[in-house]
């Protein structure tokens, strides 16, 4: 097993200070690691995390590590890894096989490089590592104890194969935690996805027309944050009671052919396929730009778009120019993958503290339990979740209101009226 696979270690130093910045705005996770430290819960324990390389990341992983376990990381996009980060990791002695760029023949590969470390416990941002160790090494299925899915995405292929009868180890659905979705999904991806478009743009925000697609928690971020920068924000959903919500919060709703008329700039964050395609492109306006930040790549139907073109140029990192045949052009970030983290730096580090707290405490309540529990999709504790967002307040200085006894007594009873 090799150590590591990574650019160049040389950039061990950057990405040691940058991971030092991101720590200093942890709290909950340094809390956590501090307690871990003293009371090692993951003595021997191997991890094996598929998570995106990213200074968050990396104090994930040093939290595993205080408490005992052995780590073993790996991408989960070919275009997240911080280069640096993957190097400062890899000299401080942790397993990562991450290279920014990489191809998906690689991809899998360093998956497979990661899994020599015979996990007990997987940890997923769209669950690869769970269906790799399903579909081809069913040898490491014994010696799992249970794994945890960052993102919706997973979380929904998870319970399909639970649904089938096709899960063979418990997962903690880490994603569903309130303290998770209601600020990395919201929150984070409101903010780092315009990051991401302003940094391989730099085009202005106000005044444009920005179609955002998908108006769950991710979108309801980035329409929120497009708003705030002038945008004129349109919503697409299939949902009609999502599409209400949007309408009701100021945004106009329209369909995906009206929307492709209208947009100067297209968001998916729906988790879906295809959501647009040939029939929305051969709409759109000229010098119309398109991105991701919902579902590894396939959002955007690029293989209807390439057909289009005539021609595609790279006109600058990160941004493909597809002309077609009337001469329009269009313009692709990031090749359709997550522009919040190809383009920049991802969610920042206060809310990952918030979802990889909900991670490190999962793996601590996968070790401790998972005689207990089934080959099923499971919830984050509720205690869990509470003490996250507990700690989270704490460390923000805020206190908030406690429940007198007579309200307790109101609160759960049904004989006192009016
Ligand atoms: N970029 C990031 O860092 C980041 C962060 C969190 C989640 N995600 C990913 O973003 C995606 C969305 O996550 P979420 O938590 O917002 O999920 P969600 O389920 O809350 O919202 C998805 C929304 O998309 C809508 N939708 C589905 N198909 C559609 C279509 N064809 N057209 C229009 N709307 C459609 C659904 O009705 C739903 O309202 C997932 O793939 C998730 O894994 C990315
Ligand atoms: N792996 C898939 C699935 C979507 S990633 C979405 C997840 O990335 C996580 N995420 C976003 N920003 C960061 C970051 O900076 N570091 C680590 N994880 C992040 C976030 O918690 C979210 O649930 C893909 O690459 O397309």
């Amino acid at each position: 097993m090799k150590d590591y696979v990574v650019k160049d270690i040389k950039m061990a130093k950057q990405g040691a200070e940058r991971i030092e910045w991101a720590r200093r705005h942890m709290p909950v996770l340094n809390y956590i690691k501090e307690e871990f430290q003293k009371t090692k819960p993951l003595k021997g324990v191997n991890v094996i995390a598929c998570l995106h390389v990213t200074v968050e990341t990396a104090n994930l992983i040093s939290t595993l590590q205080a408490g005992g376990a052995n780590v073993a990381l790996t991408a989960s996009n070919p275009l997240s890894t911080q280069d640096d980060v993957a190097a400062a990791l890899a000299k401080g002695g942790v397993k990562v096989y991450a290279i920014r760029g990489e191809n998906e023949k690689q991809y899998y590969e360093n998956i497979e490089s990661a899994l020599k470390i015979k996990p007990n416990v997987t940890l997923d941002d769209g669950a690869d590592v769970i269906a790799t160790v399903h579909s081809k090494h069913p040898e490491y299925l014994k010696g799992i104890y249970g794994g945890c899915e960052e993102t919706t995405t997973g979380v929904i292929r998870l319970r399909a194969m639970a649904a089938d009868g096709a899960l063979k180890y418990p997962v903690i659905a880490v994603n569903d935690a309130e303290t998770k979705m209601m600020f990395d999904n919201r929150y984070g991806t409101g903010q780092s996805t315009l990051h991401g478009i302003i940094n391989a743009t730099n085009i202005l925000l106000a005044g444009k027309n920005v179609v955002v697609v998908g108006y769950g928690w991710c979108g309801r971020g980035v329409a929120m944050r497009a708003k705030g920068m002038g945008s004129n924000v349109i919503v697409v959903e299939v949902s009609p009671r999502k599409a209400l919500e949007a309408a009701m919060d100021g945004f106009r709703v329209m369909d995906m052919k009206q929307a492709a008329k209208e947009g100067d700039l297209f968001i998916t964050v729906t988790g879906d396929v295809s959501v647009i395609r040939k029939e929305h492109f051969k709409l759109m306006k000229d010098q119309a730009i398109v991105c991701n930040s919902g579902h590894f790549n396939v959002e955007i139907d690029l293989e209807d778009l390439g057909k289009m073109a005539k021609k595609v140029n790279e006109v600058k990192t990160d941004v493909m120019e597809y002309v077609l045949d009337d001469g329009r052009r269009i313009y692709v970030l990031a090749e359709g993958r997550l522009v919040n983290l190809a383009c920049a730096f991802g969610h920042p580090p206060e809310v990952m503290d918030m979802s990889f707290a909900n991670q490190a405490l999962s793996v601590k309540h996968i070790v401790e339990n998972h005689k207990k529990l089934k080959n099923e999709v499971y919830k984050v504790p509720e205690a869990i979740d509470n003490r996250v967002a507990k700690m989270k307040l704490e460390t923000m200085g805020i206190s908030i209101e406690k429940l007198t006894k007579e309200q307790e007594k109101y609160l759960s009873s049904w004989s006192m009226g009016t």
